[in-house]
């Protein structure tokens, strides 16, 4: 795994549940040393920063079967250039980048890889992930079938085309950030109301907790979920009116759109992407 920040990282703790069958040790590079020192000693894992050793990327990928680039999106092209001549033939490069095509991906390495996109997200860490997977054009059935075991050692998987990859970041992979959102905004509202911050943090995370645990469990749907609580003439369709009258719907309609053009403007991989002061 080249790159194991928040994303790679959680795929990463994931995959090291010990219930998870796969080839260890799982190695993994990072721009860093002080990244990297946080899995010394680790019997599992080998992790090695490029700042110490520039051979690291190359180093790593030799000899695997499955390479997961794991590193920003204005990165992800030049390290796949950087480790094309050192996979191995027959190698599977599984990019998690938001916006980059896999042609980018595929325009730098050698014929006979094959290239998947995966759009998955943070609850990986606890095998609770939700990934999106779409295979570019030199990726076979066997690839895809390949890159959907893995993510799914780590939660769920979706196999899509790759035209709807940007639509599966802005749901799911930027999904956690909206709930969240939600949560904070929440426990603002609770304290607004003359809670104390521990006592609205309570009141609001086991609200999420528990509700979603029920979603998960009960076999009933969001609606019928929601009706259950929504007494007619009661106190929360008083509060639901005014989310709707806020339109709310709508609001997501262009949140999830302006994600998308954030994906679009990626596809481009050019320096302009890359926000001021990041490597
Ligand atoms: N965060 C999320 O929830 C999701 C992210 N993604 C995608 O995952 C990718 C990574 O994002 P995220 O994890 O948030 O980013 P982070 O900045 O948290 O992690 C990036 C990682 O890449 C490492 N890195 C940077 N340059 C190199 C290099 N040349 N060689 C090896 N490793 C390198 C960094 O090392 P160091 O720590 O030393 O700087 C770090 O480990 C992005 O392309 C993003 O679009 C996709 C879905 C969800
Ligand atoms: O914010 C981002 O760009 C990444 C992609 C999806 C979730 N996080």
């Amino acid at each position: 795994m080249i790159g194991v920040g928040s994303m790679g990282g959680a795929i990463l703790a994931g995959l090291r549940d010990p219930g998870v069958a796969i080839a260890r040790p799982i190695a993994v590079t990072t721009h860093s040393a002080a990244s990297a020192a946080q899995f010394a000693g680790a019997a599992d894992v080998t992790a090695v920063a490029v700042a110490d050793d520039a051979e690291a990327n190359r180093r790593a990928v030799a000899g695997a079967g499955l390479v997961i680039l794991a590193v920003k999106p204005w990165l992800v092209v030049d390290a796949a250039r950087e480790i094309a001549e050192a996979l191995d033939p027959g190698a599977v490069v599984v990019s998690v980048a938001a916006g980059v095509p896999s042609a980018a991906i595929e325009a730098v390495l050698p014929g006979g890889i094959a290239v998947v996109r995966a759009m998955p997200n943070t609850p990986a860490h606890l095998g609770r992930g939700m990934t999106g997977i779409a295979g570019g054009a030199s990726a076979d059935a066997a690839a895809l079938a390949l890159v959907q075991r893995l993510f799914e050692t780590v939660g769920q998987v979706l196999v899509v085309p790759e035209s709807q990859i940007n639509d599966v970041a802005a749901v799911s992979g930027s999904g956690p950030a909206y709930l969240f959102y939600y949560v904070e905004e929440m426990i603002g509202a609770a304290e607004r109301r003359g809670f104390t911050p521990e006592a609205a943090r309570q009141l609001v995370q086991q609200t999420v907790l528990g509700a979603a645990e029920l979603l998960d469990t009960s076999g009933e749907d969001a609606a019928q979920l929601r009706r259950n609580v929504t007494s007619p003439k009661g106190t929360t369709e008083q509060a639901i009116f005014v989310l709707q009258d806020a339109g709310w719907g709508e609001l997501f309609d262009r949140a999830l759109a302006a994600n998308v053009r954030r994906s679009e403007e990626l596809e481009g991989n050019s320096p302009a992407c890359r926000p001021a002061g990041s490597p």
